[in-house]
């Protein structure tokens, strides 16, 4: 029987979502995934990891529930497993606050996270007294450090592999791949020439502070406390336009002030690791197929990339979504014939 070959580029969490998603729906297909970097040194590795939804102006919000629903389902069902520990991924719970009542009080995922409600002025007062506004809820956090591997575990069991590796063009995998999925991140920029892509740097502290029990998250998105298993995120920034990746302590004291300001026992945790990430910056998630001319052969591409701030959020929604192109792409080259 001849195998359908599938070339997923990037093993951030997008692509192991991805591929993951592929080799489990669809067993005729050999799944590989190339990247050049594979986790712990990955953006998404850095990432607090925490499901929460950015809105994009383009995608209608049904597309933008359901990426996020179906991420949260997954998680969810993970949490509450016995897989949790070793996947890294548990419920949390906190609140987003902000310094002026914002237009949209209960935005689109409101009735998907747990137990949404807003602060009244009492717990306002008692909790945040410099913020006027305040939203209470239960959420999934998913750390990537353990969460990547756990999915390159599962790849595996499902028949998958992966090989190290830069792909400088599409045009090196067109005779050895009949469908390429495309999750190369902020990579697309140069792997398929997408002027849209922009980095959003972000800097974070990792600290000490077991403590520390609830997330806080000003709802500017600049700054916020996320408590995991090992240590808490606390940040961070956003610069677009910022290829910077190294620490830059003006950003750290500016930070440190902030989430201090927000959390005054902050000044007793002590700082175990400083991390930056570009983010893939992004106007809209690109999630569609296209056809490419690869050395004289028409090459079916799904992209799967440009999820901003929002990766680890909607990975396995776009991912699904991804599925689907690709099983549009096997369709359509009647290559489900060679079953
Ligand atoms: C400080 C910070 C905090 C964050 N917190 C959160 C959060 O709490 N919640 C959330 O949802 N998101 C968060 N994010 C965003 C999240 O990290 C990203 O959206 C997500 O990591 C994107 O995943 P990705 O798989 O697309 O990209 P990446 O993780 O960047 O993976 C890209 C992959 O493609 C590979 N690649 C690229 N180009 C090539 C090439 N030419 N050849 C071979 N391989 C290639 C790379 O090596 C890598 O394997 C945060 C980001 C930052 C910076
Ligand atoms: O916005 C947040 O709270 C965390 C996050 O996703 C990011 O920094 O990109």
């Amino acid at each position: 029987m001849t195998r359908v070959r599938v070339g997923v580029v990037g093993a951030g969490v997008v692509g192991l979502s991805t591929a993951v998603c592929i080799a489990e729906a669809l067993p005729f297909c050999s799944v590989t995934v190339l990247a050049e970097k594979f986790s712990p040194d990955t953006t998404s590795d850095g990432a607090a990891g925490i499901l929460f939804a950015n809105s994009f102006p383009d995608i209608p919000l049904e597309r933008q529930r359901r990426w996020f629903k179906d991420s949260l389902d997954h998680l969810l069902s993970i949490a509450q497993s016995e897989q949790a520990s070793e996947a890294g991924v548990l419920l949390t719970s906190g609140w987003q606050v902000f310094k002026e009542v914002p237009i949209e009080k209960k935005p689109f995922w409101s009735d998907l996270v747990i137990g949404f409600q807003l602060l009244t002025q009492d717990e306002l007062g008692q909790l945040f007294p410099d913020h006027k506004f305040g939203q209470a809820f239960t959420t999934v956090k998913c750390e990537c450090v353990p969460y990547l591997p756990w999915l390159e575990k599962r790849l595996r069991k499902a028949g998958g592999n992966m090989e190290q590796r830069k792909v400088r063009s599409l045009q090196e995998l067109s005779h050895s791949y009949d469908v390429i999925v495309n999750c190369s991140g902020l990579g697309s920029k140069t792997l398929v020439g997408d002027d849209g892509m922009y980095p959003i740097r972000g800097q974070v502290l990792k600290m000490e502070a077991p403590w520390l029990k609830n997330f806080i998250r000003d709802g500017d998105g600049k700054t916020y406390i996320y408590p995991g298993i090992h240590s808490a995120t606390v940040g961070g920034t956003r610069q677009e336009e910022d290829w910077r990746l190294e620490v830059d302590e003006g950003d750290r004291e500016d930070m440190l002030a902030r989430c201090i300001r927000l959390e005054p026992s902050l000044c007793k945790a002590k700082v175990l690791r400083e991390w930056v990430g570009l983010r893939p910056g992004r106007k809209n998630p690109r999630v569609e197929r296209d056809l490419v001319q690869l050395q004289g052969r028409q090459v079916p591409v799904v992209h799967n990339y440009g999820h901003g701030g929002s990766g680890v959020g909607i990975a396995w929604g776009t991912s699904m979504d991804a599925l689907g192109l690709v099983k549009q792409c096997l369709h359509d080259m009647h290559l489900q014939a060679k079953l």
